[in-house]
């Protein structure tokens, strides 16, 4: 098996001499054989293989974890964390098990803060962090360092990684003068003061990015031009979606604690269903393009008799529809629970010719919103078959509740796995990539291969089979084509 596996090198700094990571001096840890992590040891991309068809491709990753030698010497780091795109449980634990991970296990001193995503690297003030200051903040939804959508400029995000030291110019200006090791320029700035932009030839960079899909999209950019410029700068995207669409690895942070806050809604969606004659309750869950919160609150639940998402279209009236599913299930049970990913039918709502272009800042098409108009749709519905008859829709959107909390323990624990992986890989000199669990084992992954690839639900597979079960929904591709026009 060994001979037909490839492993998935990863890109790497070169030109920096190696030496023995700290950890081996750290008083909590004792490393002895087996503790660290070698180039041969690797993570497979499949646990399952077909044993008959023997012409599989098999693949491998680098597993995470700390090296026996370093390529940073810690003194002379200086890491940067940004955090992009929308707000997922989590963030800012990975933000503080980066800081604490850096600073306790490896002794790095210098780490910043870009505020606001993106746009923060060359628009804002970095913030120094500290243990002592991020020490609360994995009990805080959100991410206290701000994210943004859009603001990617790739030349001057690279130059301001490049030349960062701009917020504490005139001491590193000085201090590195009267050392004599100082490359520097200088800038005219808009009020016609004068800056120095310091690079100090001692330090090394290390950028940690934590983002979705979009991140890391711009990720591939900024490694490819970092490259370009041949500078010895470690990049590493930590994944972060809540709608858990990013490929390869097992699952996304927040995505766990996102599933659990969405039981609130359904299960008051539920009751209000319940408590009405011809109840019908409605429930909007995050998913853009995949309907994994959606599948995964309802297979959790339970009170759910309809799930949609948008891997799978559906289609309103007519034989094996929703609504003729809705009518029997009222007749059966006098109600209904119906969950609805945000980016499910969108093409049947109607929509005028601007609203078909509008974009949000980072280019991503933005959606109307499907529980009203499933609601309007219903209400018209019934009114036109059952005229003078009880029906009630209440629609429950908790969009931002399911993602604005702090992580639950589970992807507490999570979260500072993959901080510490991230930490680990950069250490020991990969860069462009990312790290995450494949199959249970942290792998490091390049950057451009996440990047490039989608976690979509899978409608014909056991899962989703699993949610017809659970829902009785009707199966609407199958019915759709069975219709007859
Ligand atoms: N193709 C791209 N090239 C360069 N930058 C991109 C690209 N797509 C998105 N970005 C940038 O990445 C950042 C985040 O993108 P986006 O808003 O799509 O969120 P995301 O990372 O996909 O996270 P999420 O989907 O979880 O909210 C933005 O600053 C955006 O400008
Ligand atoms: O309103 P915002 O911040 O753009 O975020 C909404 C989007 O963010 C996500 O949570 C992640 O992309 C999507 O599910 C949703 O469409
Ligand atoms: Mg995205």
């Amino acid at each position: 098996m060994a001979d037909a596996t490839s492993i998935r090198e990863l890109p790497s700094l070169t030109g920096i001499r190696l030496r023995r990571n700290p950890l081996e001096e750290n008083p909590f840890f004792h490393p002895s054989h087996g503790f660290y992590i070698t180039p041969s040891d690797v993570i497979l991309s499949q646990v399952v293989y077909d044993l008959s068809a023997d012409s599989q491709p098999r693949y491998a990753y680098h597993r995470a974890g700390p090296r026996q030698e370093i390529m940073y010497e810690p003194s002379s780091v200086k890491a940067a964390i940004v955090t992009c795109g929308g707000l997922c449980p989590g963030m800012n634990t990975v933000i503080r098990e980066l800081v604490v991970g850096l600073w306790e296990l490896y002794g790095v001193r210098k780490i910043c803060g870009i505020p606001a995503g993106y746009r923060g690297f060359y628009s804002m003030e970095a913030v120094e962090l500290n243990p002592k200051l991020v020490h609360n903040w994995h009990k805080k939804g959100g991410t206290v360092l701000s994210t943004s959508r859009g603001g990617f400029d790739l030349l001057k995000i690279v130059d301001s990684i490049q030349l960062n030291g701009y917020n504490q110019v005139c001491f590193t200006l000085w201090f590195d003068l009267f050392f004599g090791n100082l490359i520097c320029s200088l800038e005219i700035e808009f009020k016609k003061q004068i800056l120095f932009r310091c690079v100090d030839p001692q330090m090394r960079h290390q950028v940690y990015i934590i983002g979705g899909d979009g991140t890391m999209r711009g990720a591939v950019k900024i490694f490819e031009e970092v490259s370009r410029r041949k500078l010895e700068v470690g990049i590493t995207v930590i994944p972060k979606t809540v709608d858990n669409d990013v490929g390869i690895i097992d699952r996304s942070f927040g995505f766990q604690t996102a599933v659990e806050m969405a039981q609130e809604a359904i299960s008051a969606a539920h009751v209000e269903a319940e408590s009405a004659v011809n109840g019908i309750g409605l429930v909007k869950l995050m998913g853009r393009s995949t309907g994994h919160i959606a599948l995964h609150a309802t297979l959790s639940s339970r009170d759910v008799d309809c799930c949609l998402i948008p891997e799978m279209e559906f289609y309103l009236e007519g034989k094996g529809g929703l609504f003729e599913f809705l009518e029997q299930r009222l007749k059966d049970h006098g109600h209904a629970v119906l969950v609805v990913a945000e980016g499910a039918g969108q093409e049947m709502i109607p929509r005028s010719e601007s609203q078909k272009q509008e974009r949000d800042e980072s280019g991503n098409l933005v959606f109307l919103d499907v529980g009203v108009w499933l609601k309007s749709a219903l209400k018209e519905w019934w009114g036109r078959k059952h005229p003078g008859e009880l029906f009630t829709v209440k629609y429950i959107d908790p969009t931002y509740m399911i993602r604005a909390v702090p992580a639950n323990a589970t992807d507490n624990l999570y979260c500072t796995l993959l901080a510490h992986s991230a930490i680990h890989g950069v250490m020991a000199g990969y860069t462009g990539f990312v790290s995450g669990p494949i199959n249970g084992n942290y792998a490091y992954i390049p950057l451009e291969e996440v990047a490039q690839t989608k976690n979509e639900v899978n409608t014909s597979d056991h899962k989703w089979a699993w949610v017809r079960s659970v829902t009785n929904q009707p199966d609407f591709e199958t019915n759709f084509k069975g219709q007859t026009p």
